[in-house]
Parts: C-alpha cells; sequence; structure tokens
C-alpha cells in the first residue's frame, strides 16, 4: 500500500515532536541562559510569556512558551471593529444555530477566490459558548488570495484544527513558518499570529474550532501499546524565524486583526509581529502529514469501533468522552472474516461531522459524499452505510481487500449537539435534499422467518 508520505522543501524547518518542549533560535545567543527573563535579554530582545493554559495547569497539560521578540506584542494602538462587507442582518442570520435531529449532507462548498484568510470561515456547526470557553465550531474556509502584506491574523477565541482539502497554505507565524498541504492538518493555538499565502492557488478546507479550554492531546494508545495511529515524532512545529522591525515614521503600518467572540477587530502597528528571534516551550503551532497514520485495525471479525483511527483528541472532563475527536478513514486493508465489514447501522450519543478531503468514503458507495463537501449526523440521529454499500458487502466474496485507496475521509466526533447554523442550511446552498431517500429509504426488508415459525 504505502501511503505517500510528504518530504519538506529546504525553505522550511520544523521540530519534531508531539507538544514537546522545544527550544529555537533563528540567532544563535538569543536565548537567555538558564532563566526566563533576565534583566536584560541577549541582544536587546524583549521577554515575552505566552500562556496557552492557566498558569496553575497541571505540569503534564500546561502550555506556555516564552518568546524573545524585537518588540512586544502589546506595543499596538487600541483595536477597532474590521469593518463587514456584509449587512449586519445578513451576519446574524448565518450565525443562528438551529438543532435539528436530521441526518444532513452537503455537495461540495464553492470556493470564493475574491477573499483572504480573515474572511475565508463560515461556520457550519456549533456547540458552546466562546466567551464561557465551551463547546466548539465547525467552519468550511475558502479563499483565493493571500492575506494582504503586512497583516497578521489571531483568533481569541481558540485552536483551530485546520484540515485543508485544496490548496497549499504557506503559514507565517510569531514562531516560524509551516507549509501545509492536502492530506496534512495544522494545528493553529489561540492566540499565535499569523500570515497566511497561497503559493498556488485557491484553497479549501475544513476547520474544527476548539472554543474549550485545553487542547488537543494524542489519544491513549491502550494495549496497542508503545507506538501506533499518529505517532509523537510525526509531529513537525516551525523553527524560529524572524524579519526586521521597521520602526519610527517611515514604517510601514501593519494591521493585525483578531478574532474576539466571533467578531474581527483591527489594530494597527508600525512594526512587523514577525518578530521573534527565539523562543522555548511547548505552546506553539504545529503540523501532521495524515499519510504518516499507523493504521491499526480488525484481523479477525467484526468492524471496529471508529476510535481506533483518532489522530487528535480534545478531552472532556468525562473519562473518555470527548469534546473532539478528530479521526481519520484512511487506505487500509480489510481481512476479517465472516464480518459485515463497512460501518453498521447505529446511532450514536456523539455527534459526527464528516468531511472528505479525497476520494470515495466506503460507507457511502452510491455516490454523493463527494470531496469538499460534508455531512452531519447529530445525537441520536440514525444513519450507516448506503442501500448500494449494504448490498455490496453483504453479497461480497470476503478475502483481503484495500479499501479507501487514494482516498481520506474524516469525523470530527464531539460529546456536545452541535446546531447548524443559517449559513449551513441555506446561505451555502449545498444541502442535499434527497439524502435519506438517496441512502436509506430503500433499502428493502429482507427478514425471511423460518418456516413453520409463524
Ligand atoms: O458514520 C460513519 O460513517 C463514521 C463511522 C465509521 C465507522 O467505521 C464506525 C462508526 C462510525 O460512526
Ligand atoms: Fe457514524
Amino acid at each position: 500500500m504505502p501511503t505517500t508520505k510528504f518530504t519538506t522543501p529546504e525553505r522550511y524547518q520544523y521540530h519534531n515532536g508531539f507538544l514537546a518542549y522545544h527550544e529555537s533560535e533563528a540567532v544563535p545567543g538569543s536565548l537567555p541562559l538558564g532563566a526566563n527573563s533576565p534583566q536584560k535579554p541577549p541582544y536587546g530582545l524583549y521577554a515575552e510569556k505566552f500562556s496557552g493554559t492557566a498558569f496553575t495547569a497541571p505540569r503534564q497539560e500546561n502550555l506556555q512558551s516564552w518568546l524573545y521578540r524585537i518588540l512586544p506584542a502589546s506595543a499596538h494602538a487600541p483595536f477597532k471593529p474590521y469593518t463587514s462587507t456584509r449587512s449586519a442582518e445578513d451576519e446574524a442570520q448565518d450565525h443562528i444555530v438551529h438543532q435539528l435531529p436530521n441526518q444532513l449532507r452537503w455537495d461540495p462548498f464553492d470556493v470564493d477566490e475574491s477573499v483572504d484568510w480573515v474572511r475565508a470561515r463560515n461556520v457550519v456547526a456549533r456547540a458552546g459558548e466562546i466567551a464561557l470557553k465551551t463547546g466548539i465550531s465547525i467552519s468550511i474556509y475558502t479563499a483565493g488570495r493571500d492575506m494582504d502584506e503586512n497583516t497578521a491574523f489571531y483568533s481569541a477565541d481558540g485552536d483551530f484544527l485546520i484540515v485543508p482539502q485544496h490548496g497549499v497554505m504557506d503559514i507565517q507565524s510569531e514562531m516560524g513558518r509551516l507549509l501545509v498541504r492536502p492530506n496534512e492538518i495544522c494545528v493553529m493555538p489561540r492566540g499565535v499570529r499569523y500570515r497566511v499565502t497561497l503559493p498556488e492557488g485557491p484553497i479549501r478546507g475544513y476547520i474544527l474550532e476548539l472554543h474549550e479550554a485545553g487542547h488537543l492531546e494524542l489519544p491513549e494508545l491502550g494495549p496497542i501499546g508503545s507506538n501506533g495511529l499518529a505517532n509523537a515524532r510525526d509531529f513537525q512545529a516551525p523553527r524560529a524565524a524572524f524579519e526586521e522591525a521597521t520602526t519610527g515614521t517611515t514604517a510601514a503600518p501593519w494591521n493585525v486583526i483578531a478574532k474576539f467572540n466571533d467578531r474581527l477587530f483591527v489594530a494597527q502597528q508600525n512594526h512587523t509581529p514577525f518578530d521573534v528571534v527565539a523562543w522555548h516551550g511547548r505552546y506553539y503551532p504545529y503540523k501532521y502529514d495524515l499519510g504518516r497514520f499507523n493504521t491499526i485495525g480488525s484481523i479477525s471479525f467484526d468492524h471496529p469501533d471508529p476510535s481506533i483511527f483518532t489522530v487528535l483528541t480534545a478531552p472532556s472532563s468525562r473519562p473518555g468522552t470527548a469534546v473532539a475527536d478528530f479521526v481519520i478513514f484512511p487506505p487500509r486493508w480489510l481481512v476479517q472474516e465472516d464480518t459485515f465489514r463497512p460501518p453498521w447501522y447505529h446511532r450514536n450519543t456523539m455527534s459526527e461531522f464528516m468531511g472528505l478531503i479525497h476520494g470515495d468514503y466506503d460507507a457511502k458507495i452510491g455516490g454523493g459524499f463527494k470531496p469538499a463537501g460534508a455531512s452531519l449526523h447529530n445525537i441520536m440521529s440514525a444513519h450507516g452505510p448506503d442501500r448500494e454499500t449494504f448490498e455490496a458487502a453483504t453479497d461480497a466474496r470476503l478475502g483481503p481487500q484495500m479499501v479507501g485507496q487514494g482516498s481520506m475521509a474524516f469525523m470530527f466526533e464531539s460529546c456536545y449537539m452541535v446546531g447548524v447554523t443559517g449559513w449551513g442550511l441555506e446561505t451555502c446552498r449545498k444541502v442535499q435534499e434527497n439524502y435519506n431517500a438517496d441512502s436509506w429509504e430503500s433499502l428493502r426488508p429482507r427478514f425471511k422467518a423460518p418456516s413453520g415459525s409463524l
């Protein structure tokens, strides 16, 4: 099978390891020795602490970094609302959340080439309260333009788990540069300032926004042992890289755009935010190549729970119950004997939002679930293979079988009931009217009572 694994172009340099403690210096000697905040940090840099968890969060969960930069992030004018191109009524309409028990499926979302990363996102499903640090938002992003020169963006609303479906993202962040391509994912933590450019044209993809306090983790491996699924060494963080600050009256102004409680604000400053010469800590953006996922499955019988495909999980306070799991369905061999191999028909106490990066999803061979589309099976909304998949799997002669070749479906699974936004239901115009009819309503009873039993 070997799945394609990406290599790294020379221009990008990474540290490897999942939430490992990294030290990164763009200029040798710019990290202070044996102290975080000496009276005079090396080379006249300012020291800045960047907290991703409460100061007193338990050691294992505690994510903080120290940044050594030319000017501190606070050196900017006050934030003002960022002007919107749409009316307040339209925006309000798009954000209303509708709780619905229906199974939903969307055709591929259109790319809006007129916007950049700042305006790229449309929330399709949501739970919780951003200001209380609870819940998640699921968005579709599309863009056709680089972010303006001298512009940086950050979100105070939570970590972004970015799942590109189309197009390449070149991300210049405070901590360094990341190249993110479809079949890779990127986690951009709350607060990190960054600028997105599109070296190969338009982009489209999905974002899981984690409003909940806390961060994505690797799942426990239990009896699997010490390796498998997403391996820690395959997560890549940027190495420190900086631009010279330009200060004084000749400096071009910079715009820092903040997403704050789902509203955009802008503040001006006369120096680049990308002036971090060195950093150390565990709070930083990172990326992961889904082609490196070590997929594990049944080698005997029955269809295992999809939790074996979890890449990252954001735990709730209830053990084993996730605020959000990011689960993938990579190419894999199926060998189970006397088994209905696709997913079972099921109802789930968790909500399941699915997307498709490329290829076909093996539980929906009847068509209709397409790359750049999506589906939502909310809490206790019944679902499972479509009729075509059911019939093919029931009648198949079982032998070793490769599924998902050239394909990558994924699921954001959450313990929350997610509401569908006005944008997701109406504005995007992608909801499939015939999802139930096309998938399940044509299933016929196959029950035959044994003779003499009635
Ligand atoms: O519904 C789906 O297609 C996702 C899914 C896949 C699987 O293998 C088992 C359970 C499940 O919800
Ligand atoms: Fe499911």
